[in-house]
């Protein structure tokens, strides 16, 4: 398709590309240092499962999957929510991260690709720490938050899922959240399109989320209750920490 001048070129929509970094190169040599030897073998093979996935582009990017890893460990996360499971990637590190009597709640409207990444879910023997629910995300935080018992009850949080309903999903989960509790915010950049000053010269499909990203971050930039970095890790991500 001709390239108006100026247009700009989403980071995401290039071919083989999964990160916002400017040097293709430098993003292997981050896999291939010190991400690839450390990677769990049944991450690996949920990966390969997805590899011919239409919409492969979604899954979590490894290096955003280790830092996942230990940003729970350093929560010292046991209960956690998941809001966007695709085939299963981020899960699957959650899974791994948190002690054996740990537990996921982990939603997403489609449970055909979750089925995707279950065999290796289930190889790697930790299955029974998910509660996988297909439903709409705002559906099942309010029916957890319609009991009390769930105030603070967890311990981390990642969303990766509608970017339009992310603010949404802060003011749930910053009540389900417990106090130093983590809250992680997925495709924060938008594969670029947020430092985009003209919306014309983004593709029209980005356009919705590319506003509510933006937005969420002014927002989440001006929330006191929380302490925040934002990272420029995969489509970026920002992490933060309920303060009270
Ligand atoms: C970017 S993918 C998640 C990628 C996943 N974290 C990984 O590592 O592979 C987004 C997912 O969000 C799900 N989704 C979109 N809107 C949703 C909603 N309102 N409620 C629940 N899931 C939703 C989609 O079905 C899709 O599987
Ligand atoms: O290309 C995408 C699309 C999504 C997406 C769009 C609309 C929804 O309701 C949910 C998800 O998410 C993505 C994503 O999280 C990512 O890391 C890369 C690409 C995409």
């Amino acid at each position: 398709m001709e390239k108006s001048p100026g247009e700009f070129t989403p980071k995401k929509q290039t071919e083989g590309s999964k990160s916002l970094l400017q040097s293709e190169d430098l993003f292997e040599y981050i896999l291939e240092t010190s991400v690839y030897p450390r990677e769990p073998e049944p991450l690996k093979e949920l990966r390969e499962a997805t590899a011919n996935h239409p919409m492969k582009m979604m899954c979590t990017t490894p290096d955003e999957g280790q830092l996942m890893a230990l940003l729970l460990n350093l929560a010292n996360a046991k209960k956690t929510i998941e809001i966007g499971v695709f085939t299963g990637y981020s899960l699957l590190w959650t899974a791994l991260s948190i002690p054996d009597d740990g537990k996921i709640i982990a939603i997403d409207m489609n449970r055909e690709s979750y089925e995707i990444g279950l065999p290796s879910i289930r190889k790697a023997g930790v299955e029974h720490k998910i509660d996988f629910i297909e439903s709409p995300a705002l559906e099942v935080l309010d029916k957890l938050l319609e009991d009390a018992k769930n105030e603070g009850a967890f311990d981390f949080a990642f969303v990766d899922a509608d970017k339009v309903n992310y603010w949404n999903y802060h003011e749930r989960l910053m009540k389900l959240i417990r106090v130093g509790g983590l809250l992680c915010y997925d495709n924060t950049l938008w594969g670029g399109s947020v430092a985009v000053p003209d919306e014309s010269l983004v593709p029209v499909s980005m356009r919705a989320s590319r506003r509510a990203t933006m937005e969420l971050n002014k927002s989440l930039a001006a929330d006191q209750r929380v302490q925040l970095s934002q990272v420029a890790v995969g489509d970026g991500l920002t992490i933060c920490r309920r303060l009270y």
